[in-house]
């Protein structure tokens, strides 16, 4: 019997003392170059350092609560993070104190790939080692880049912008990831991160009639020799100018909520680009809180049918890796 559901996230800063000890965090042992590290940081500061994601993550857990008790279902639900407070460990400590023995996890990220899946494994692998409570067990409910609420929210919000900007070229886009994290991703689903991204697409496209669309990538980082999904949204920008296109409507599709990703490369950033270019610029909404969301959520927990069972090799970096019992 699931006791406590979890909600795990990536965490961010809250003010701008927190900003490089949460930057530290995030790419411990990750070979983010400092020239990188520095510009995110930035990214951070002009936002007064304070990320989005923590607010957007509180929305979404209070929105879920009141579902799953409209549905009569009181099982307590708790944020826990990655990389900034609160931490996922002390949080299934707490939740164990409580009388938690069977927590059900959910992270915030729908597509497979390490980054969004299996480092949330590991994650979770990893607490549960560290608060060494033998009589505790964790799942994770599967990516849920497929579901019909995930995709009903995304209609939603792509055709509340096609309505505002009449004409405009469609471009999905979201967070890039090595090609090589790519390659190996989504083995569970039989289509990697890209291909699940291109699925989902092609299906708001269709239902939205809109015969031409894109992908394209915002946020990478790492090497600039090590080649990640492309293209970047601002180079792809420069391309459709070029062919003739005069506005575009953005439409995060890769990201569940607008954090700083969305406020900076896509708000700021991108949105910079198609002004210099002439092009006009709308950018869709995230699901965020959409009802269809939420209440896609709440059955994802409630149905242990869905929990994932990854198999060995699945968003695995390496061959030799294990998947972390959980
Ligand atoms: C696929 C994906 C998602 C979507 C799925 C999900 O939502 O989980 C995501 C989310 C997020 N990524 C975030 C922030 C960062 N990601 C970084 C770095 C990286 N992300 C990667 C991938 C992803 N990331 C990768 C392959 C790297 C490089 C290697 C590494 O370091 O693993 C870095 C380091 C600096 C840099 O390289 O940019 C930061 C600060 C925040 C918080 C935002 C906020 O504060 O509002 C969120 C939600
Ligand atoms: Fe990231």
């Amino acid at each position: 019997m699931v006791d406590a559901y979890l909600v795990v996230s990536y965490g961010g800063p809250n003010r701008p003392e927190e900003v490089v000890p949460f930057l530290r965090n995030a790419t411990k042992g990750r070979g983010i170059p400092d020239e990188r590290l520095e510009q995110v940081g930035e990214h951070y500061y002009m936002f007064g350092g304070k990320s989005p994601i923590n607010e957007l993550n509180a929305a979404l857990v209070e929105d879920l609560r009141d579902e799953l008790v409209r549905r009569g279902d009181h099982t307590p639900v708790a944020l826990g993070n990655r990389n900034w407070e609160p931490y996922g460990n002390d949080v299934i400590k707490e939740l164990y104190e409580n009388g938690a023995r069977n927590i059900l996890a959910i992270a915030t990220s729908a597509y497979s790939s390490y980054s969004s899946c299996r480092q949330y494994r590991e994650d979770l692998a990893r607490w549960l080692g560290e608060v060494d409570l033998p009589d505790l067990t964790i799942r994770k409910v599967k990516q849920f880049w497929n579901t019909d609420g995930f995709y009903r929210a995304s209609v939603t919000a792509v055709r509340e912008s096609l309505e505002a900007a009449p004409g405009s070229r469609l471009i999905f886009v979201t967070h890039s990831i090595p090609n090589a994290m790519n390659d190996s991703s989504g083995l569970e689903f039989g289509m990697t991160y890209e291909q699940q991204h291109l699925d989902l697409a092609r299906r708001i496209a269709d239902e939205l009639g809109v015969e031409d669309w894109d992908m394209a990538y915002c946020s990478r980082s790492g090497s600039p020799h090590t080649p990640w999904l492309e293209p970047d949204i601002c180079d792809h920008l420069e391309d459709l100018k070029t062919d003739g296109i005069t506005g575009v409507v953005v439409a995060p599709i890769g990201f569940i909520s607008d954090h700083m990703e969305v406020l900076y490369d896509l708000d700021t950033e991108a949105k910079a680009k198609a002004e210099e270019l002439g092009l006009a610029f709308e950018r869709a909404a995230t699901v965020g809180t959409d009802p269809d969301f939420i209440s896609q959520i709440a059955d994802l927990l409630q149905n242990p049918g869905r929990t994932s069972y990854c198999e060995e090799n699945c968003c695995a970096l390496s061959r030799s890796a294990t998947l972390p019992a959980l």
